[in-house]
């Protein structure tokens, strides 16, 4: 069986490679540090002249086509610090970019979210976006680099809400197709979970697999789940597949703060979100929360991800706390916030 194409900026079968490629400005080739889909990259201690961005701008490098509106910096850019950049969940969907800034494969939904966030109340809460770019025949939405402004991060994605949509429910209902990857995933971590049926075939329905895996982490009870830690001190854990008690994402939380407890303090984020015009007439699945914190104190948390981010139609809004029944498109969002937050406040 084919793999399946549902969600709708799903890369299956997009092909790409997973390291981040080097950029024309002496990218270092730093070695992986061991995270999934993940590389690192180093920028250049070199400062950036007026020249270099003057000359980075030329037709003919394609890689810099601007297909639409992109703000450059006018004034001279300064990159002193050495920096990984490091990838803690998802595709191998991104490259360096420049001045401090991400290519993330083009998604046309995550870019209509990206545009209509920045002039939301939850802009601050979001990756700056800065438009569209092509490198290679490929599109690209570019956007802030967020451990840009860090020094050696502590850094933490959790996946809030639902991770998939009524859509691709009904989808793998009009049109089935069996996932021998997915299978093959589940068995990897539960040889009993398969059914007999899904054994037979060694295949699972994509949706079938997405609820296994918010059953068999916190996602089911708490509404959201951690995805990955990397820490200042290198060590990196993607390895939360079966972290689903209130108690092990409790501990896991602990060693990830690691006494920096302003990164405990949600209550802000909860507000905004609570009066953002977009949150409300937004369908939010499968967005994490990136958390990042350095030894200066410095602490913040983004909204990331908005793949599977869509508008729901006029004149329909979500709360984003009651239980999801099919039809309602209720994503949970926020009973996982809420949920985070209650355990935060145990550990402040
Ligand atoms: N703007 C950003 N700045 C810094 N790091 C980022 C940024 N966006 C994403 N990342 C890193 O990349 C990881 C994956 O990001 P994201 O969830 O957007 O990718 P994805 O391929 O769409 O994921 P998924 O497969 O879960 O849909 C994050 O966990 C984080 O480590
Ligand atoms: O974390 P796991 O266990 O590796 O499972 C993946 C994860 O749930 C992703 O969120 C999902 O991508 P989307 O959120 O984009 O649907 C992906 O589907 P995919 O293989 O169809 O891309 C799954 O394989």
């Amino acid at each position: 069986p084919q793999p399946e194409d549902e969600s709708p900026c799903s890369d299956s079968g997009c092909g790409g490679s997973p390291a981040l490629m080097r950029s024309p400005r002496k990218l270092s080739n730093s070695s992986s540090i061991g995270l999934s889909s993940a590389s690192s990259f180093e920028e250049s201690e070199d400062d950036f002249t007026g020249s270099d961005i003057e000359s980075s701008l030329s037709p003919n490098k394609s890689w810099q086509k601007l297909k639409t509106m992109v703000h450059w910096s006018p004034f001279v850019v300064s990159f002193k610090k050495r920096y990984p950049w490091v990838q803690l969940a998802g595709h191998a969907n991104f490259q360096a970019g420049e001045y401090g800034r991400l290519l993330k494969r083009y998604c046309e939904s995550e870019q209509h979210c990206l545009e209509k966030l920045m002039k939301d109340t939850l802009r601050p809460y979001v990756p700056g976006y800065h438009g569209v770019v092509q490198k290679e025949e490929q599109d690209y939405n570019l956007m802030d680099d967020l451990l840009a402004e860090f020094d050696s991060p502590s850094i933490m994605d959790c996946k809030m809400g639902s991770t998939y949509l009524e859509e691709e429910l009904t989808k793998a209902r009009e049109r089935p197709r069996l996932r021998k990857d997915m299978y093959e995933k589940m068995v990897a971590v539960d040889p009993g979970a398969p059914t007999e049926e899904e054994r037979a075939q060694q295949g699972i329905l994509k949706p079938r697999y997405m609820q296994w895996r918010e059953t068999l982490s916190s996602t089911a009870t708490l509404g959201f789940r951690i995805e990955g830690i990397k820490k200042a001190d290198g060590t990196c854990n993607t390895n939360f597949k079966k972290t689903k008690h209130r108690e092990q994402v409790m501990q896991a939380l602990e060693d990830f703060v690691d006494g920096n407890t302003q990164i405990l303090r949600l209550e802000e984020l909860r507000s905004v979100l609570e009066q953002s015009q977009f949150f409300r007439t937004h369908e939010v699945v499968g967005s994490s929360l990136l958390f990042v914190h350095d030894a200066s104190g410095k602490a913040k948390v983004w909204m990331i991800d908005f793949g599977k981010t869509v508008p729901l139609p006029s004149p329909q809004t979500l709360d984003h706390r009651t239980p999801w029944m099919e039809g309602n498109r209720e994503d949970g969002y926020l009973w996982g916030l809420d949920n985070l937050i209650d355990i935060f406040s145990s550990m402040l």
